[in-house]
């Protein structure tokens, strides 16, 4: 289970403050339990983990297993929250170089659907050649153009490389019950499909198929995943008092450092493989909180690498940041520092020492740096990085977006300024349908 530490806000803003947000923290609770509040149409996620059933998860390792038998690779082709929390499940979890490893025994897992890059799709399509591969096709909307591009080189190339049947077997669609073309071809073509329940919107979907399939394929367990977040849902329930409950404490403290100028809250880690958990996290606040003219940016830098990049501007540029640490507890592995007689490098008095030390002292070192700096420091300890604490990790980030964005007094469930961009370029490209918006953007120009 997670650890969060307020602590060393407490120079920038007030324990009793964030201590007063109790009652206003109190009916945002509320709102997402009964549903009163703006985008009560998307609360699916709220008590997702605890209604997972086994017959489902048996469900989604049986299909996971048929990819898994049949493929050597498996692209998760999805974008934003159709590919970010599988994404960030898989990397946290992944030895750090598995796809390099000439004996494997889980398929590699690509990622594809997220850009329009040319040359992207081109050099994947060429890896892809001489590969067992297998596609899982991911779209709430089933219509998103980058996802139905590279699904069309993916499916085309699969049934190609290794034929109908085959294809139909290693081609699975995750996606709306009724609506989108991705359901249209995938009713078409007979294959294997899941469902995203429309009340669940596409950033907090990681514990639907969305995310659960991908993670299972990848070889992890998704019970575990989901009883980390089933026991999570427990932790930060409607029935824990404020002070107990993390995601209450947590979008308290944001909301009010917030208030008091910080504008920019810096996601960090300690641990690369974190990194995909961040850009989950970064659509997860960013989609939900940034409307109406207002919104924490959400920003993140991977420590120590970024310290030797962005660390100057932390350390002393506009103090309009705060800094949330994702700091894990226990690493996977043991290696020490040898000593070396000559010492050429200077090294020696680190022998002995496990690396994780060192990272464990450039992290409290950065923590005591920038809290004095004049960046308040939030800190969430992770004991191990493990399905279970992956799980909960989760969806506390998930249930505090959700009070979060109800203090901010916004619609967390909503993303209406994504489809400007969408329209321009469907326009641009005299998609049918949109010659109206083609002329008036070509006059433009
Ligand atoms: O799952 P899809 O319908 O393909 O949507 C994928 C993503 O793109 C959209 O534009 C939304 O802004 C995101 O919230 C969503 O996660």
């Amino acid at each position: 289970m997670i650890n969060l530490n307020i602590e060393k806000t407490f120079g920038f803003i007030s324990k009793e403050k964030v201590s007063a947000y109790e009652a206003e923290v109190k009916a945002a609770q509320e709102m997402l339990e009964k549903g009163t509040g703006k985008g009560n149409d998307f609360l699916g996620w709220l008590h997702l983990p605890s209604s997972i059933t086994k017959e489902h998860l048996a469900d989604l390792n049986a299909t996971a297993k048929v990819l898994r038998d049949n493929c050597e690779v498996v692209i998760v082709a999805g974008i934003g929250g159709s590919y970010l929390g599988a994404r960030a499940v898989i990397e946290a979890l992944s030895n750090s170089f598995t796809w390099l490893q000439n004996k494997k025994t889980d398929p590699i897992m690509i990622y594809a659907g997220h850009n329009i890059s040319e040359d992207y799709l081109y050099e994947l399509t060429e890896y892809l050649k001489d590969k067992k591969f297998g596609v899982i096709n991911i779209s709430k909307s089933g219509t998103t153009t980058e996802t139905a591009l590279a699904f069309r080189l993916l499916k085309k190339q699969c049934e190609d490389q290794r034929g109908k049947e085959t294809a139909k077997k290693v081609i699975v669609a995750v996606t709306d019950a009724k609506k989108g073309a991705a359901r249209v071809t995938a009713d078409k073509e007979g294959y294997k499909t899941f469902i995203i329940p429309d009340n669940v919107g596409g950033r907090f979907s990681v514990l639907t198929p969305v995310g659960l399939l991908p993670i299972a394929v990848a070889g992890f367990d998704i019970e575990k995943l989901v009883a980390g977040a089933a026991d999570m849902e427990k932790a930060c329930g409607s029935d824990v008092a404020f002070a107990k409950n993390p995601a209450a404490i947590y979008a308290a403290t944001r909301n009010e450092l917030y208030r008091n100028g910080k504008k920019i809250e810096i996601l960090v880690n300690f641990c690369p493989k974190l990194h995909y958990v961040s850009e989950w996290w970064k659509q997860l606040y960013g989609e939900s909180e940034g409307k109406d003219n207002k919104g924490i940016f959400p920003a993140s830098v991977d420590f120590s690498t970024d310290l030797h990049s962005m660390g100057q501007w932390i350390q002393e540029g506009e103090r309009s940041i705060f800094e949330t640490v994702i700091s894990v507890e226990k690493v996977n592995h043991k290696l020490k520092v040898p000593s070396d007689e000559a010492n050429l490098d200077g090294l020696n008095f680190l022998a002995g020492k496990r690396v994780d030390e060192v990272n464990k002292m450039a992290e409290l070192g950065t923590q005591l740096a920038h809290v004095d700096g004049g960046v308040p420091n939030m800190r969430i300890v992770l004991p191990e990085l493990t399905e279970y604490n992956i799980g909960g990790l989760l969806y506390f980030f998930e249930k505090a977006c959700g009070i979060s964005g109800y203090l901010l007094g916004v619609n967390p469930f909503n993303q209406p300024g994504v489809e400007a961009y969408k329209k321009n370029m469907f326009a641009l490209l005299n998609k049918p349908g949109y010659e109206e918006e083609s002329k008036a953007i070509q006059a433009r120009l």
